[in-house]
């Protein structure tokens, strides 16, 4: 599991740490780290390379000062662009020095010169302590570095990103690496800013003896995963396994249908029971499915509804699955057809699946609104609805009313995936584990990440179609579960 924390607690995490510790060695821990990495990074070895420091007048600047002191000694070339040479951390200021770095400032005729001769640039303007957009000086450094072909290597994060939200809200560095220190920050796997945050590597400096147990965010590894997905027993049955009902499609949407039950297959339940007007399309296709053609009321027993996609404007069987006691996923016009106060009274778990356009739709905002403050909009939306909320899109969020909980991200997926009918495949294998028996917050995460790696494998850095998404289902499900033994 990786976990992201926020500012505030961070703060008090490294206070308790520092109290313990002698003055300076989590700094000094973390520039060693950072000094490693950016190593690693260098096209060349360090002796005789070009690195530049970009430095604010904070701790995030001090970090950067110490690490571009290692180098020096290493035998690097090290400039540091000071952005407030008054306010700079004095000691790591000093240490640079004796190494036998040099200094100059944002404006200095030199600087773009440097910038763009650099192996290396290190971005140390701003870590946790920045706020709101860059400010002008460190705008126009981010400016210049834009056309620089040197590596970057972000501090802590990159300077101009929001670190406990992910929003970028003007200039930002854009760096090939972030170097981040105890713990992940929420911004470094939060689109917009997860992208400018380039790969990340995290830094032990022992933060983990003082950070809580509980994140802010965490996104699972394969490991997680493996360890929640169902798998059946000797005592298995097909109901035993689960039985999940897909309300889906229309006579003007069949393919809805199909993709769904796609989904629904390979997801764990037992069997997949559909209903509605496209039983033809679904038995030509996937012969195994139970159909009728009566509302969700009628249908025999399932152990949980996928409601809406491609369903149209008729609200009967969206209202019917709601009314039911089993757990319902809610997607596509099933959002739009849902009553808030059903679903918020509802005694069974919801799972909720917008993408943005549909999140904001239901949040009374824009599109853009909605993507440039993903996290917010998720936990606006679990919270209105009471309700788990899976947010669709470049980072896939998952979210529950509970606000102490993490809000989970997905590390899998491809942009390959945003491909017409992809999102009736997540929500039939959503459901499906959710008629598994998994918990909604478990069931939507552990869809979005078989179905981003079953996307991966799909398009191999080709366009694919949501069946072959799909199909790939079962390959990624078996990677994940490899290395857990299973005896049934
Ligand atoms: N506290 C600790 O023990 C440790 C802190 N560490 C480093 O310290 C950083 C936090 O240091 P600070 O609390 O000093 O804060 P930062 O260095 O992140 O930022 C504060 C400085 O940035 C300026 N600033 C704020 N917003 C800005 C904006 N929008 N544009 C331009 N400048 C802006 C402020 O005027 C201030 O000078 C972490 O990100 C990490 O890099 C690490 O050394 C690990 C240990
Ligand atoms: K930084």
């Amino acid at each position: 599991m990786r976990s992201a924390h926020r500012v505030e607690t961070v703060r008090t995490a490294e206070r308790t740490l520092m109290a313990r510790l002698p003055e300076g060695a989590l700094m000094q821990r973390a520039a060693a780290g950072l000094a490693a990495a950016c190593a690693d990074v260098l096209p060349r070895r360090v002796y005789g390379s070009r690195v530049v420091l970009l430095t604010g007048s904070g701790d995030n600047g001090g970090d950067t000062l110490y690490a571009g002191a290692r180098l020096a000694r290493r035998g690097a070339g090290v400039t540091a662009v000071l952005l407030a040479p008054d306010r700079t951390h004095p000691d790591a200021l000093r240490a640079l020095l004796r190494a036998g770095g040099t200094t100059t400032t944002a404006h200095s005729a030199t600087t773009p010169t440097a910038l763009a001769r650099a192996d290396l640039v290190l971005d140390g303007i701003v870590g946790i302590g920045g706020r709101g957009g860059l400010r002008p000086d460190a705008a126009h450094l981010a400016d210049l570095l834009a056309d620089s072909p040197a590596t970057v290597v972000a501090v802590d994060l990159p300077s101009g990103v929001e670190p406990d939200t992910g929003e970028v809200r003007g200039a930002a560095v854009r760096a090939d690496l972030t170097v981040t220190f105890g713990t992940h920050k929420p911004g470094l796997l939060v689109d917009p800013a997860r992208e400018y945050a380039g790969s990340v590597r995290l830094i032990d400096i022992g933060l983990a003896e003082t950070l809580p147990p509980t994140p802010a965010l965490e996104s699972l590894q394969h490991a997680d995963v493996a360890a929640l997905l169902p798998r059946p027993t000797g005592e298995s049955d097909k109901y035993r396994r689960g039985v999940v009902g897909v309300a889906a499609g229309s006579t003007r949407y069949p393919g809805a249908a199909v993709l769904a039950v796609a989904g629904a297959l390979r997801g764990g339940a037992g069997a997949v029971r559909y209903v509605g007007a496209a039983t033809e399309a679904v038995l030509a296709r996937y012969p195994e499915t139970l159909v009728s053609n009566t509302g969700p009321k009628k249908a025999g027993r399932v152990q949980a509804w996928v409601a809406g996609p491609g369903a149209g404007d008729d609200p009967t069987p969206v209202a019917e699955a709601l009314a039911s006691d089993v757990p319902v996923l809610l997607d596509a016009d099933g959002l739009r057809l849902a009553d808030r106060d059903t679903v918020r009274t509802r005694e069974a778990p919801t799972l909720m699946t917008p993408h943005a356009g549909e999140a904001a739709a239901l949040l009374g905002v824009s599109r853009e609104e909605v993507e440039a403050a993903r996290l917010t909009a998720v936990r606006d939306l679990a919270r209105a609805y009471d309700a788990t909320v899976l947010l669709k899109g470049s980072t896939t969020l998952i979210a529950t009313p509970d606000p102490d909980t993490p809000v989970r991200v997905n590390p899998t997926g491809t942009p390959w995936l945003a491909t017409a009918g992809s999102g009736d495949v997540l929500s039939g294998l959503a459901g499906s584990l959710l008629a598994a028996g998994l918990p909604p917050l478990d069931a939507a995460s552990t869809a979005a990440y078989l179905h981003g790696l079953a996307g991966r494998y799909a398009a191999d850095g080709a366009p694919t179609g949501a069946h072959d998404v799909a199909e790939a289902i079962p390959a990624a499900w078996r990677d994940i579960t490899r290395t857990v033994p299973y005896h049934p």
